[in-house]
């Protein structure tokens, strides 16, 4: 299944699910610190009653004494129950951020390298947000929620005039806080979407930022990603003076409704004879049924933000997840690759760009990719690689599709040198070792395949030299060099070489065919995107690309005899002599 889309609604358990899951127990304990909090807030109410039904009409001085410590008790332990439960959701937060980080990271790997970078890199952040969410007042909010209609039925038992008016004073500022939902939706999406376009942008303007400041166009791309904060800010303000309008009006409704209960209590008083307790309880107890709801409209697009988080995380772990099982995968026999038919276009395009390739290559075999500019050579290549999913047809690496290898954590019986190189890591040792705790005797080998060990060995700090980042220390055909023998590293069955001699002088060009030859006799098969001529001597096989597929393919003599070899003089006069 090719993830495209994180939009479609999906039901399955993710790791994330689980993990909320294995917090239930937590989740429960907070819901009863946040059922004490709620109780012990019922502490005021039952001191002003109990002032005005026992102190007032005793008089007595112990009693009120008595009551006020009980209650400033009452006091201390509710707010410390409040701390507890916030540092409990805290600890939840930080719980999930440990137990989970691994998997969204991997998972993010997983789905950039197969759909979308950008959605991948926003995944990845989601976790944070939900952490930020959990540390955030808005979450223990959550927990006071369903304390809300207990108060208000506790009105209710006061005096049903009061519960009423309660009840339609929330259901007001239920519709508000709808409302809320309902402004801010579209802003709220279009910020997080700018949001997460100026990040990619500014960190592309980083990694070309050499580039950028020797043309000058430093305030053309400052501009650029500017503009996509700017649009981010403006939908953000947006939807908090939204919510700045609509929390002013439930404040107002809020007021009168407070003006209203204690004007019917205090009529209750005159008219029913009720205690006059009733007015001051009667306003407390309306001001905790409502205070939840009110905090839930401010807090509003924190729920919206940590419930994108939510959504947009669980269904790339959904996407991601929707994989064969590594472990069924065999490790491949020597039977070589076969691409069958393979197709490709990519999500949105009107066009394939590859078209029913076939080719058959046997170990061994060191193949040229040539073709005109755009024909489809780099894109075949990264196929090949199990870099890109063919949209149709199959890849197989001795009898076994290529992504699933790459997918099985295996990747040593794939190599690929990509055409702009991109080496990640510090020390050579560990950007050869493919960044996998490296057994150095290994990345030695490697150097050593590919003729780059004695170069190695003369640098100060040998394997251990660091490249800097991106390998930025290093000349390009050093890079070029280094990126080849990561691909050689734990002998491969199968080598994709993009534009490998771009940047290599004769000797490095030298360097480069000897290391192919040793590849080839370890029954490596190599495969070699270029536009020079002069790596042909050393394949065995060439295939011609052209507007997305193999026009000829087969033994290298032959195809070059056939398609390549310039015409001879004589041929050319004699070919006039017939004209
Ligand atoms: N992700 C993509 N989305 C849309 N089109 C793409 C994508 N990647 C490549 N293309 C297009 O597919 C065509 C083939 O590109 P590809 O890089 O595979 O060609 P190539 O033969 O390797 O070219 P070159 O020799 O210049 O490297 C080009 O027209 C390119 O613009």
């Amino acid at each position: 299944m090719t993830p495209t889309n994180l939009a479609q609604p999906q039901r399955q358990q993710t790791q994330l699910v689980m993990a909320l899951r294995a917090c239930a127990g937590a989740f429960g304990l907070v819901f009863l610190y946040s059922s004490g909090y709620n109780l012990f807030l019922l502490a005021p109410s039952i001191y002003l009653l109990q002032i005005y039904d026992r102190v007032m009409s005793s008089r007595s001085v112990d009693t009120l004494v008595m009551l006020t410590l009980i209650i400033a008790v009452a006091v201390v332990v509710g707010s410390t129950l409040d701390i507890v439960r916030r540092a409990a959701l805290s600890r939840i937060g930080s719980w999930l951020d440990h137990r989970l980080r691994p998997d969204v990271l991997s998972a993010s790997f997983e789905y950039a390298s197969r759909a979308d970078s950008s959605v991948a890199a926003d995944c990845y952040r989601d976790l944070a947000s939900l952490r930020q969410f959990l540390d955030s007042p808005a979450s223990a909010l959550l927990f006071d929620i369903p304390w809300s209609p207990i108060f208000l039925l506790l009105l209710f038992l006061v005096h049903p005039l009061l519960g009423a008016i309660g009840l339609l004073s929330a259901i007001a500022l239920l519709s508000l806080a709808l409302l809320t939902e309902l402004a801010t939706q579209q802003p709220i999406a279009q910020a997080n979407l700018s949001l997460s376009r100026s990040y990619v942008r500014l960190a592309t303007a980083l990694r070309y930022i050499q580039v950028i400041r020797a043309m000058g166009m430093q305030d053309g791309a400052a501009q650029i990603v500017y503009r996509d904060a700017e649009r981010a800010r403006k939908a953000q303000d947006t939807a908090m003076h939204r919510t700045e309008i609509i929390l002013g009006f439930s404040k107002s409704i809020r007021t009168l409704t407070q003006i209203l209960v204690m004007g019917a209590a205090t009529w209750l008083v005159l008219a029913d004879n009720s205690s006059p307790g009733i007015i001051f309880v009667s306003s407390l107890l309306l001001g905790r049924g409502l205070a939840p709801v009110e905090g839930a409209i401010g807090a509003w697009r924190s729920f919206a933000f940590a419930r994108n988080s939510f959504n947009r995380l669980n269904k790339m772990l959904i996407l991601v997840s929707t994989q064969e099982d590594p472990r069924t995968i065999p490790v491949p026999d020597p039977s070589g690759l076969i691409l069958d038919n393979v197709g490709y276009a990519p999500p949105f395009a009107d066009r394939p760009i590859l078209k029913g390739v076939t080719l058959h290559l046997l170990p061994g075999d060191c193949v040229a990719l040539i073709g005109p500019s755009g024909s489809g050579k780099s894109t075949l290549g990264r196929i090949m690689a199990g870099v890109l999913h063919p949209t149709s047809g199959c890849t197989l690496l001795g009898g076994v599709e290529i992504s699933a290898l790459r997918l099985c954590g295996d990747t040593r019986h794939v190599g690929y040198l990509p055409q702009d190189i991109e080496l990640f890591g510090g020390a050579i040792k560990d950007v050869i070792g493919r960044l996998d705790g490296a057994d150095p005797i290994r990345a030695i080998e490697a150097a050593k395949l590919v003729g780059l060990h004695e170069t190695i060995m003369r640098l100060p700090q040998g394997y251990e030299t660091d490249i800097g980042e991106g390998g930025n220390l290093l000349l390009r055909a050093q890079r070029q060099q280094l990126g080849l023998a990561r691909a050689a590293y734990g002998n491969p069955s199968l080598v994709v070489l993009d534009d490998p001699n771009s940047s290599l002088d004769y000797e490095g060009e030298r360097i480069l065919y000897n290391a192919i030859e040793r590849m080839r006799s370890r029954r490596m098969i190599v495969v070699i995107i270029t536009h020079r001529m002069g790596v042909l001597p050393i394949t065995n096989k060439i295939a011609i690309m052209r507007n997305g597929m193999v026009n000829a393919f087969g033994e290298s003599e032959h195809i070059y005899d056939t398609y390549l070899r310039p015409p001879s003089p004589t041929q050319t006069l004699e070919g006039k002599a017939a004209l």
